[in-house]
């Protein structure tokens, strides 16, 4: 039974002067313990669909289901890590990462073990007393990849996770996130711009058409060896087949995309 899928999901907005289709008849699964990105142009839905399978989006029509069950209010199974930086300012990295433990009235010193083990897990065990504002933007991430993994969520749902970070930090981060994935084996949707970084860390690459009305329109698999290193895989002929074969199809999409915002412009 897939961990995640979407059955015919279209998401509308209201927008000024009408109704706009955001995304049309989306169908696609993800299974126990995969891995699997979702790449298309910009604005073509990629948010809107993690936030359906979030919960915190109601789709017009279609449905999500989690583990086979309709998905109704908040998906209580998933962990979720956006773009956006999640820390809370007054609180320390430990106090941040062990935050859902407290909210769920756990036991403080069991609490407190688990979240020194998580950010060891992560390589900040020398800084559990450190503000946000007093960590790097790698080591925030981090701390946000602890806070969401701690609760053990059986799927992860990552909208754009690293893009704000700098390329020799993003690729530790995406080497941590494999090494715990590979280690856990939850159920991943990783919403992403970069088609390399979707190659390099995905068991597939689901590719969405430009919007309006966006759906799949290429579902690949990527078979590279693993454990993968993100930075050595690139350099692969294996990777560079995928891109090219991945390409072909994305490419047509983000021209039209481009040249629909150049006409709205
Ligand atoms: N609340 C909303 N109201 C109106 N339109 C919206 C709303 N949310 C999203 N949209 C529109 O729906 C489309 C899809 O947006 P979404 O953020 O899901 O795209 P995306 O693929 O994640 O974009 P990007 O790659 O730029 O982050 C866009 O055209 C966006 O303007």
């Amino acid at each position: 039974m897939p961990a995640l899928e979407f059955k015919n999901v279209s998401c509308r907005f209201p927008v000024p002067g009408g109704i706009y289709t955001a995304t049309e008849n989306v169908s696609f699964s993800i299974g126990d313990g995969e891995f699997v990105s979702v790449v298309g142009p910009t604005g073509c839905g990629k948010s809107t669909i993690l936030n359906a399978a979030a919960g915190l989006l109601k789709p017009a029509d279609g449905e999500v289901l989690v583990y086979g069950k309709p998905l109704q209010g908040l998906n209580r199974r998933a962990g979720y890590m956006f773009q956006a930086e999640s820390l809370m300012p007054w609180a320390t990295a430990l106090e941040n990462v062990t935050m859902s433990l407290t909210f769920r009235g756990e036991d403080p010193k069991h609490a407190r073990e688990l979240g020194m083990s998580w950010l060891a897990r992560v390589g900040l065990e020398k800084f559990p007393d450190r503000y946000p504002h007093e960590l790097s933007g790698g080591m925030r991430k981090r701390v946000a990849m602890a806070q969401t993994l701690i609760a053990d969520p059986d799927i992860l749902l990552m909208d754009e996770s690293f893009s704000a970070l700098d390329i020799q930090t993003r690729q530790l981060m995406e080497d941590e996130l494999l090494a715990i994935w590979q280690e856990k084996k939850k159920a991943v949707l990783f919403i992403t711009h970069d088609l390399d970084e979707a190659i390099a860390m995905s068991d597939r690459v689901v590719v969405f058409s430009a919007g309006p009305a966006s759906h799949p329109i290429g579902d690949f698999p990527i078979t590279l060896d693993r454990p993968r290193n993100v930075a050595e895989i690139r350099m692969t002929p294996a990777f560079n087949e995928c891109h090219a074969a991945i390409w072909n199809v994305l490419r047509d999409e983000v021209l039209k995309s481009y040249q629909q915002h150049r006409a709205a412009i």
